[in-house]
């Protein structure tokens, strides 16, 4: 039950372009589950649906057993957290503090409380130095992670990230991966979409690739990134360290650093009968 269903789920936009096509997924609590595929697949269009931004045309989305089509947005975002792939399109407040209180102080939730969370999510996404800054001032890199804290201070058992690395460095890129791990230690559920495959084979367990309004695959990183009729119908590119162990001429499906180092230091051992 404490899971995000979609069954047979279709979206058509009011210009009659259809975005998503029967779409069929469960993912439960303390998954890690990215969305991948070409511009234009329908991935925002899929996450859309799951936050109740749109209901399906067709079908039906189920959040912890409860169809979207019954619940507004603002019910909704009790459960589904949404981070914009672009944060100008999400902040609106005077200050990275009271950007991360809107929500919280609407909610009408006890002062303690407001400040419990905004501490814990200023200190999750490390923005501590910003927190007086108007939100637009602050580096679009840590613009997002203000995005993100905004989210994380609402608590809800499902994050949606919508490119978290855009524009991130590796010190960013580092810091949403240790944050992955936290929100997993409390079961909460990650969806991300990305175009950055590192990223999704690092941290996601679980890759569901889109093409065409549909969902193609669904599966573990390594057979997605190996599945080269997945690969080019969804316009993915496998991760690098996986191209370079192709070209080395390595058979394993490699799509680790970590096992194109030890397959390379395995087979350069000198030979202990050398003298
Ligand atoms: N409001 C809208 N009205 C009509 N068509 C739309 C609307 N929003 C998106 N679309 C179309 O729906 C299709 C799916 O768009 P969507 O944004 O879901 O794709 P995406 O996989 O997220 O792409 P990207 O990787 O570029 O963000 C595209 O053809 C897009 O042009």
């Amino acid at each position: 039950m404490k899971s995000i269903v979609l069954k047979d789920a279709t979206f058509i936009y009011p210009n009659d372009h259809i975005a998503n096509e029967e779409l069929n997924l469960k993912i439960n609590r303390g998954e890690r589950v990215a969305i991948v595929g070409q511009n234009g697949a329908g991935k925002t269009t899929a996450v859309k649906l799951i936050n109740g931004l749109n209901k399906p045309t067709h079908g039906d989305v189920f959040i912890d057993g409860k169809n979207t089509k019954d619940k507004t947005v603002a019910q909704i975002s009790a459960y589904v957290g949404y981070v914009f792939q672009n944060p100008d399109d999400q902040v609106f407040n005077n200050s990275v503090e009271d950007e991360i209180e809107y929500t919280l102080r609407y909610l009408k939730l006890p002062s303690e409380e407001i400040e419990r969370r905004v501490k814990r999510a200023v200190e999750l996404t490390g923005i501590e130095d910003f927190l007086d800054m108007k939100p637009f001032d602050v580096p679009f890199a840590i613009r997002k992670f203000v995005t993100i804290a905004v989210i994380l201070a609402l608590e809800t058992p499902y994050l949606i990230l919508d490119e978290p690395t855009a524009g991130q460095d590796l010190k960013g890129i580092n810091k949403l991966s240790k944050l992955l791990d936290v929100l997993e230690e409390e079961e909460k559920t990650v969806i991300t979409i990305s175009h950055d495959m590192e990223f999704v084979a690092d941290n996601f367990t679980r890759v569901v690739a889109m093409a065409n309004k549909k969902i193609i695959a669904d599966d573990i990183p390594r057979n997605i990134f190996w599945n080269e009729s997945v690969v080019a119908a969804s316009k993915i590119k496998k991760p690098e360290i996986g191209e370079l162990a192709k070209e080395v001429g390595i058979e394993e499906k490699i799509i680790y650093r970590d096992e194109l180092v030890n397959k390379i230091s395995c087979s350069s051992k000198p030979h202990t009968n050398i003298k």
